[in-house]
């Protein structure tokens, strides 16, 4: 997704930030009660902005390509491959404000397997964007389903919203749970009921 505002990295290695940009911040500082000309707030539109390009990073990367180089060779194993407990950083969508928590990905591979490190791969690219959980959730699993073609693939994702602590209902300490089960962990239950019992072991 290209943005018309988006700039190259030069020189330094920072990022030179569209006046338009920092314009923006520093009128939310404003309107939040601050003063953006005070000595410590100075560079802060700035590095507000690069810290939001990093965090939407995901915008520019391609959960596919992760899942561009898969192996033939199982090497006789025909069973659940599980990635467990993945930590993970995003933001939701309604307020941009953080969700953290982990993830745990499962497979049972078909014709295929692949290095562990694309599953988390595929968790941060589209997690690393503006989201609601229950969008990651399946946006995982269906990249997984889609190019790796497994018999099921199994997403479960845990995580606190920042927008119900610091905020609105300020309620800390809440875990949503969210899970997308394809193929053989979505038609058996007793697959389903396994790959749920590796992942709470
Ligand atoms: N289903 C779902 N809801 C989310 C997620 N992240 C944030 N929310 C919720 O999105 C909702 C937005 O509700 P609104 O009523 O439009 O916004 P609001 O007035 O700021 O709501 P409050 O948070 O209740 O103050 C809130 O209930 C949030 O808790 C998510 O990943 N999934
Ligand atoms: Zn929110």
């Amino acid at each position: 997704m290209a943005c018309e505002l988006e700039t190259e990295i030069v020189g330094d290695g920072k990022a030179p930030v569209p006046a338009e940009v920092s314009e923006a911040i520093r009128t939310l500082i404003r309107w939040s009660g601050d003063a953006p000309e005070r000595e410590g707030l100075l560079e802060t539109p700035e590095r507000v902005a690069r810290a939001w390009k990093e965090y939407c990073r995901g915008y520019g990367d391609d959960p596919a390509y992760h899942l561009s180089r898969i192996f033939h060779e199982v090497g006789g194993y025909d069973d659940v491959v599980l990635l467990k407990g993945i930590p993970f950083q995003s933001h939701c969508e309604h307020h941009m404000a953080p969700i953290v928590g982990k993830a745990h990905i499962a497979y049972l591979p078909g014709d295929y397997v692949v290095g562990i490190s694309k599953l988390a791969r595929v968790l941060h690219a589209y997690a690393n964007r503006l989201q609601v959980q229950e969008r990651l959730t399946s946006e995982v699993a269906n990249c997984i389903w889609e190019h790796l073609k497994p018999q099921g693939v199994a997403v479960v994702i845990e995580a606190t919203h920042g927008c119900m602590t610091g905020r609105g209902v300020r309620t800390p300490g809440v875990v949503m749970k969210t899970s997308r089960m394809l193929g053989v962990f979505r038609d058996s239950e007793k697959s389903r009921e396994e790959v749920l019992k590796l992942i709470a072991s």
